[in-house]
C-alpha cells in the first residue's frame, strides 16, 4: 500500500493511505532502505506493509523517490510556500515576510501570499501592500479568515497541492486552517490522539490532509529567521522585481546600493520598485555584509 508520511515521533512514522480519508497506520521503518542512508521525511510518499490491520500498524518498506527536500523546514516533496501574514494584529514585519520569501527562493519553492486580518485596516491600505508584493511578482491573497472571507480563491491555489503553511505567531493560521477545512475537527478527531499536536505538546512538522491529493504542512509560528548560505552580491537574486535589471546597470556586477547609473535605483525613483522592498534590500545586504566580516 502507498501513503504519505503524516508526521515522524520517535522512531514511529504516520502514514496516510493515498486519498483516504481517517485512516493513519503508524509504522516503523524497515527494509532495505535503512542501508542507503536515506532518512524518511515528513512528505515522503511510501510503500508500506501492514502489520495489522485492526491496530493500525506497518513497515515503511520504501520511499518512493523525492521531488524534493526542504532543510528548512524539513519536508520532502514540496510544491509551494503560503506565507500567512496579519495587516495588522501583530503588526506586520515586512523585513521578516522578504527574508521568507529569499529563504524558499534559496530551496527552490515558489510562495504565494496571504494577507489576513485584512478587516482591520483600510481598503486602501490593504490595497498598498497587496500592490507591493503582486507587484513585486508574487500571488497574493486578501483574506479574514475567521469570516471566510478571500477563502475560496485562496482554496484553488493549494488544491492539488502540498504547501508549507507559515507564517508568525497570532496571524490566523488555524483559523485559516479552519476555514480551509470545516471537517478538520470530525476529520483529525480520529487521528488526534496519534498525530494531531494538542493544544500544549511541543509543535512537531506535521501534514495536514485537506482533500484529494492536497495536504498543507503547518508549521510553529516564527518571530526570526537568519539567511544563511547567500553572499550580500547575490541577495539581488532573489527580489524578483530586480531581475528585469541585473546586468544592464552601467557597473558590472552593480548591487543597486552605491553605484552611478543603476537601473534599480531609477526604477525606485520612477516608482516602479517598491521603497519598502528596496529599503529591506539593503538592510539584508548590509547584514551579509556585515556576517562575512567576524
Ligand atoms: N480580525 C481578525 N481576526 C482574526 C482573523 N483571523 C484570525 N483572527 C484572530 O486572530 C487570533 C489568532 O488566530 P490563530 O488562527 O490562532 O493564529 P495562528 O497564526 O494560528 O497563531 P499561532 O497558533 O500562534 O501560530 C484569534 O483570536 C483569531 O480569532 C481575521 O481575519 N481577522
Ligand atoms: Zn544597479
Amino acid at each position: 500500500m502507498q501513503g504519505k508520511i503524516m508526521k515522524g515521533v520517535g522512531g514511529f512514522y504516520y502514514i496516510h493511505p493515498h486519498n483516504t480519508v481517517n485512516t493513519i497506520y503508524e509504522c516503523k521503518a524497515k527494509g532495505a532502505f535503512r542501508n542507503q542512508k536515506i532518512k524518511p521525511a515528513v512528505g515522503d510518499d511510501v510503500e508500506i506493509e501492514i502489520i495489522s490491520e485492526q491496530d493500525k500498524t506497518g513497515n515503511i518498506v520504501e520511499i518512493l523517490p523525492r521531488e524534493n527536500l526542504l532543510i528548512r523546514p524539513a519536508v520532502a516533496n514540496v510544491d509551494q510556500a503560503v506565507i500567512v501574514f496579519a495587516l495588522a494584529d501583530p503588526k506586520p514585519n515586512y523585513n521578516l515576510l522578504d527574508r521568507f520569501l529569499i529563504m524558499m527562493e534559496q530551496q527552490g519553492v515558489d510562495t504565494l501570499i496571504c494577507f489576513n486580518k485584512s478587516d482591520l485596516v483600510s481598503g486602501q491600505e490593504a490595497k498598498e501592500i497587496c500592490d507591493i508584493y503582486a507587484g513585486a511578482g508574487y500571488q497574493v491573497f486578501l483574506t479574514v479568515a475567521k469570516e471566510n472571507v478571500g477563502v475560496d480563491a485562496f482554496r484553488e491555489a493549494i488544491r492539488g497541492k502540498t504547501s508549507v503553511f507559515a507564517g508568525p505567531s497570532g496571524v490566523g493560521k488555524s483559523s485559516m486552517l479552519n476555514a480551509l477545512h470545516p471537517q478538520a475537527q470530525v476529520q483529525t478527531g480520529a487521528v488526534s490522539e496519534k498525530i494531531r499536536r494538542g493544544k500544549h505538546t511541543t509543535r512537531h512538522s506535521e501534514l495536514i490532509y485537506i482533500e484529494e491529493d492536497t495536504y498543507i504542512m503547518d508549521t510553529p509560528g516564527f518571530s526570526s529567521l537568519v539567511i544563511e548560505n547567500l553572499e550580500p552580491e547575490d541577495l539581488k537574486e532573489y527580489f524578483r522585481e530586480f531581475e528585469c535589471y541585473n546586468g544592464r546597470c552601467k557597473f558590472n556586477g552593480c548591487v543597486h546600493i552605491h553605484e552611478p547609473e543603476c537601473f534599480v535605483k531609477e526604477a525606485l525613483q520612477a516608482g516602479t520598485i517598491s521603497q519598502l522592498r528596496y529599503d529591506n534590500y539593503v538592510q539584508l545586504y548590509d547584514e551579509l555584509k556585515n556576517k562575512r566580516r567576524w
